[in-house]
């Protein structure tokens, strides 16, 4: 990568649209010049953060699922079975066509998502109860022609990191269980991101096609609007029925299987990015950051020892299983603080000849800019507990800034005054026609009912009909 060229500052953090457009490109996270609209390269470092993301996912994931990975095509007459999955993709899918200059007598699907792929073979594969439950994900790049607005990390039409889970329960109960379980992973795995994320039922004309019922969970992006970071979907048995999926139960009998499928994708980078980064760049979580510490030597005349001091920091550092840097570049320090401060690094060291003479360090944290000076002899623990502390901090003041914006509304007139602040929480009677009355009104998305749900009475704000039942509104992406 060429050197930060002298490039326009970072627009602040309050015009959230070109701040993010903008960090993709300073962060090296993302370039949007790859010329097919929805596609978009990954950058080392952002390819690198993505990596450790994912990392996290997979150690969640794998203490009680296997990886494993299904075609990327699927052929129209498996792709075409199941009608209510057909209808909600149906405009959205890609097709091959041809094989060369041949024509393909079955044309064929880029995977929009996978259940059409998997399904025909989980047919052949579960035959009796002893197999269940089976419980399978792979993180692939999948294919959705979308209409609205393309963005990257967050609308995309190649989801370059589409992870979906497909699992396979002998009841409908069990497969509600690991819908609640999925919801429980997707909250641990944000709470490592520091994203406090909120889980709601959404309504029906909501959920996912072919489901009996989705829940997703949201994060609430700088400008207000939530951002759909995860879905869990019960299938019923609606797919195990069009695909023929049964198993012997123990009494002998053929009993159609319950399922669920749940997935997240590139949207959680979108969010650490959007959430945690102020006017000065990216701000990464420890846990995932590229580079954990970078350390900077202020040189005077005499380098050789405070380089060698920074090499040796840096091999203790190292030894931890620590991520560092150490730039030794011939820029100026406060040109490096600029660099790996929009590089979101969340400690730096600095070290001169004064901090040599005391044995020892400046450390300075990205999250709140306070600096503190740290012995050498420890410098391996300081470190280490600063990256708790960092992590606690991102968390609570993302925490704060939710529930600060989530309001209590009593009136769409009250919903639609707090639609630029973050989300409204109203009563609703569950009917749909209210439900729709009351997007039109607002012209905002009823997100979903709250999960687990709250005891609660009161009145639905479009038709006044008692209630027990409370949801969330709010724009969204
Ligand atoms: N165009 C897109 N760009 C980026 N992320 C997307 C896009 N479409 C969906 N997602 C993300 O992918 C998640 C799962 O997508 S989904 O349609 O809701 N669910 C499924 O496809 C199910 N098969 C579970 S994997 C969504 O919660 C959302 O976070
Ligand atoms: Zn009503």
């Amino acid at each position: 990568m060429a050197e930060q060229e002298k490039e326009a500052a970072l627009p602040s953090k309050a015009s959230f649209s070109e701040w993010y457009n903008d960090i993709l490109h300073k962060g090296e996270i993302m370039d949007v010049r790859y010329p097919v609209k929805g596609l978009y390269v990954w950058y080392p470092f952002g390819f690198n953060l993505r990596r450790n993301v994912y990392d996290l996912i997979r150690e969640l994931l794998d203490k009680d699922h296997q990886e494993t990975l299904f075609p990327l095509l699927i052929p129209e007459n498996e792709f075409m079975k199941e009608a209510e999955h057909i209808k909600g993709f149906e405009d959205e899918v890609y097709w091959v066509t041809h094989g060369g200059m041949s024509p393909l007598d079955v044309k064929l699907a880029l995977r929009p998502t996978s259940e059409t792929a998997i399904y025909p073979m989980y047919k052949l594969w579960v035959r009796s109860h002893a197999d269940l439950p089976l419980k399978l994900y792979q993180i692939v790049n999948t294919f959705r022609y979308e209409t609205k607005h393309t963005r990257p990390l967050i609308r995309l039409r190649e989801i370059t990191s589409f992870k979906e889970a497909h699992t396979v329960h002998a009841t409908w109960e069990d497969a509600a269980v690991q819908v609640d379980e999925a919801i429980r992973l997707y909250t641990e795995f944000y709470r490592k991101l520091a994203i406090p994320v909120l889980p709601s039922k959404r309504p029906d004309w909501d959920k996912f096609p072919g489901a009996d019922y989705t829940i997703a969970t949201d994060a609430l992006m700088p400008d207000g609007k939530t951002l759909q970071v995860g879905t869990a979907h019960h299938l019923g048995d609606n797919f195990a029925k069009t695909f023929d999926i049964q198993y012997e139960n123990p009494e002998g009998e053929q009993v159609y299987v319950h399922q669920t499928c749940y997935g997240i994708s590139e949207r959680s980078v979108a969010a650490l990015i959007s959430i945690h980064g102020d006017d000065k760049g990216l701000v990464i979580p420890p846990e995932v950051a590229p580079v954990q510490v970078v350390i900077i030597p202020i040189i005077f005349k005499e380098a050789a020892d405070v380089l060698q001091a920074c090499e040796s920091v840096k091999g203790k550092l190292e030894a931890a299983g620590i991520r560092v840097k150490l730039d030794a570049s011939d820029n100026r320090p406060g040109a490096k603080y600029y660099k790996w401060e929009l590089k979101g690094v969340p400690v730096r060291l600095e070290i001169g000849p004064r901090d040599l003479k005391n044995n020892a360090a400046m450390m300075v944290r990205r999250d709140t800019g306070e600096k503190q000076q740290i012995s050498l002899d420890n410098i391996r623990d300081e470190v280490l507990s600063m990256f708790s502390v960092i992590q606690d901090n991102l968390y609570e003041k993302a925490k704060q800034g939710l529930d600060q914006r989530i309001m209590e509304c009593i009136s769409l007139a009250d919903i639609k005054e707090n639609l630029s602040k973050g989300i409204s929480k109203v009563f609703w009677c569950g009917d749909k026609d209210c439900g729709l009355r009351l997007e039109d009104e607002v012209g905002a998305g009823i997100l979903g009912i709250p999960s687990p749900q709250e005891s609660c009475r009161g009145k639905c704000v479009v038709c006044e009909t008692d209630t027990d039942t409370k949801v969330y509104v709010a724009r969204t992406y």
